[in-house]
């Protein structure tokens, strides 16, 4: 870049940084009080001392010094940061009309989903309201149990051919358990998988969490990179590229599926063909997520939803998108956690062995008769969630909480770390202990919104794929204990077991350290009688 432009460009920042300043300052003379925080400098604000992606850890670290809500200036976005499950609570349940919105994020949400065209990035409204009520529909715990059974069987049996294949050895099973969540997620949304679709499905993962990467967001750390021409192809190509990849993509499965549904009468079970056979798609672009959102919620007489093809597509794509990577990094955990504590597998091998008698997989139907199994998957929730922060909420309005002012617009960041780690909710906050979900029968304690694991969010935007999700996990985990032990990899040196350290398998890169384990075929478990399993 030129010298002159750069120049001009950081005086204009300072100018507007200067304005904008000015401007909050009044507002918060007549409002709350300002939340504590560390220090912004002009135009980065607490940059140099984020550091990129916050983590935890971070969040950690601000509380100490400024408590348990406190503002952060990541450029010139406002981020307040909730790091006490009360507060939590209270402004994303008990205030949920002002705080279940999403940050407008020009990579995200103007050129990935065409300008908020996602349930997970949309603003809170009227749009949002008419994906969430879509996909609710599709995610509920009946549907999930029964149109989704013998898709989740098949695929889960399948994976389960893999592990025996690969159980003369020691192996991470994270790529192919990958493979098997595309497939299964990708035959429930959109009605098809193949190899050529999950490779697909695999880039269009690496520019989407590209696109989603937090130092990816520059118009919105510097507004002012917006005055300057001919910048936006350039800085914003990633998201162009991504949303390329997405497009022919989605442009070719409803293809297919319309040759389908015209070819076999309708009948495909997929959530798309559900949708298309039952809802008017309009092929015209119809929906504008921010406009809607500014409609009167209430009068539905004003105009009924319709949906246009990208919202039909982006929402099939965002069950793919939100229930592939976090799948996938619980089960890192509960590997991790089970290989860790053999007792708990024996515990729960007993269960299955009693209800199953070691002729069968188990069903949603065996769900009461499984309690140990249930109670370890929800502490791994607990103990080790796949991270410990939820997606990005945003303020529509001004607010005042415990006296503290919190602007519209702001951008929300919540942990509910101090909820799983709590020594008020739970006796042993810091040991993996199924026990904490179990009554003093031994039955699946009845739910608990403060003890229960926060991991799929409260509220109004929590996650909607909660039944799938846990149903996955569930039969997963019922099948490998049916037919494997999970033990430690060795060392072909020493002969030792390679130990898998349950405070190293954390964080983005986590993906990156040796991850590898035996699944060890149960007595009288061979290839033969696994395909003959039920
Ligand atoms: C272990 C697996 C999963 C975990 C831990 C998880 C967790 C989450 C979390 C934390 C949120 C954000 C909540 C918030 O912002 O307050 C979320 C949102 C969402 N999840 Fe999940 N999820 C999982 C699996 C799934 C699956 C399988 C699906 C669908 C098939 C799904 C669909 C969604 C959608 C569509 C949203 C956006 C909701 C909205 O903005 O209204 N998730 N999930």
């Amino acid at each position: 870049m030129e010298l002159s432009i750069l120049l001009l460009t950081l005086i204009s920042g300072l100018i507007v940084y200067i304005f904008f300043n000015q401007r909050k300052k009044s507002q918060y003379s007549n409002k709350g009080i300002p939340l504590p925080g560390p220090k912004p400098l002009p135009i980065i604000g607490n940059l140099h001392q984020i550091r990129g992606v916050p983590t935890q850890s971070f969040i950690d670290r601000f509380s100490k010094d400024y408590g348990p809500i406190f503002k952060v200036h990541y450029g010139a976005e406002i981020w307040i940061v909730l790091n006490d499950y009360e507060i939590v609570r209270d402004l994303l349940v008990k205030r949920g009309a002002i705080y279940s919105s999403r940050p407008y994020n020009e990579a995200i949400t103007r050129i990935y989903t065409s300008g908020g065209k996602a349930i997970g990035f949309s603003p809170y409204g009227k749009y949002w309201r008419a994906m969430r009520a879509a996909a609710h529909q599709a995610l509920t715990q009946k549907v999930v149990d029964n149109d989704y059974r013998s898709i989740i069987h098949t695929e889960i049996k399948d994976l389960m051919i893999k592990f025996f294949n690969h159980s003369s050895k020691g192996f991470n099973p994270t790529d192919i358990t990958r493979s098997c969540l595309i497939d299964l997620l990708a035959t429930i949304s959109y009605g098809q998988k193949s190899e050529k679709l999950s490779q697909q499905i695999n880039q269009m993962f690496v520019g989407f969490i590209q696109v989603l990467t937090p130092a990816n967001s520059l118009y919105e750390m510097f507004p002012w990179l917006r005055y300057i021409p001919f910048i936006e192809k350039r800085l914003y190509s990633y998201a162009y590229k991504a949303k390329d990849l997405l497009d022919v993509m989605v442009k070719q499965l409803l293809k297919d599926l319309r040759q389908r549904i015209k070819e076999n009468g309708g009948e495909e079970n997929s959530f798309a063909a559900h949708m298309l056979k039952n809802m008017n798609i309009s092929t015209e672009i119809v929906s504008k997520p921010y406009e809607d959102s500014l409609e009167n919620d209430d009068d539905d007489t004003k105009k009924n939803f319709v949906f246009d093809e990208v919202d039909f597509m982006n929402l099939n794509n965002s069950f793919l998108v939100a229930g592939t990577g976090t799948t996938v990094a619980t089960l890192r955990w509960i590997w991790a956690i089970l290989v860790n504590y053999p007792e708990v597998q024996r515990k729960i091998q007993k269960e299955l062995d009693e209800c199953l008698q070691g002729n069968r997989f188990p069903t949603p139907k065996d769900d009461p008769n499984l309690p140990y199994l249930l109670a370890t998957i929800k502490e791994s929730f607990r103990f080790r969630p796949a991270t410990n922060l939820l997606l990005k909420h945003s303020t529509t309005k001004d607010d005042i909480y415990r006296g503290y002012y919190i602007p519209a617009k702001a951008v929300i960041v919540a942990s509910f770390k101090s909820a799983h780690t709590s020594e008020k909710l739970f006796d042993r906050p810091n040991e993996f202990y199924p026990e904490h979900y179990l009554d003093e029968n031994g039955k699946l304690k009845k739910y608990d919104e403060l003890r229960d694991p926060w991991t799929f969010g409260r509220g109004r935007r929590a996650c909607v794929g909660q039944h799938l999700a846990e149903r996955n996990l569930i039969t997963v985990v019922g099948y490998v204990l049916t037919l494997f032990n999970i033990e430690n990899d060795i060392d072909p040196i020493t002969q030792n077991p390679i130990k898998l350290d349950l405070k190293h398998i954390e964080g983005p890169d986590s993906l990156n350290k040796p991850y590898r384990l035996r699944f060890i075929p149960r007595p009288g478990i061979t290839l033969e009688k696994i395909m003959q399993m039920e």
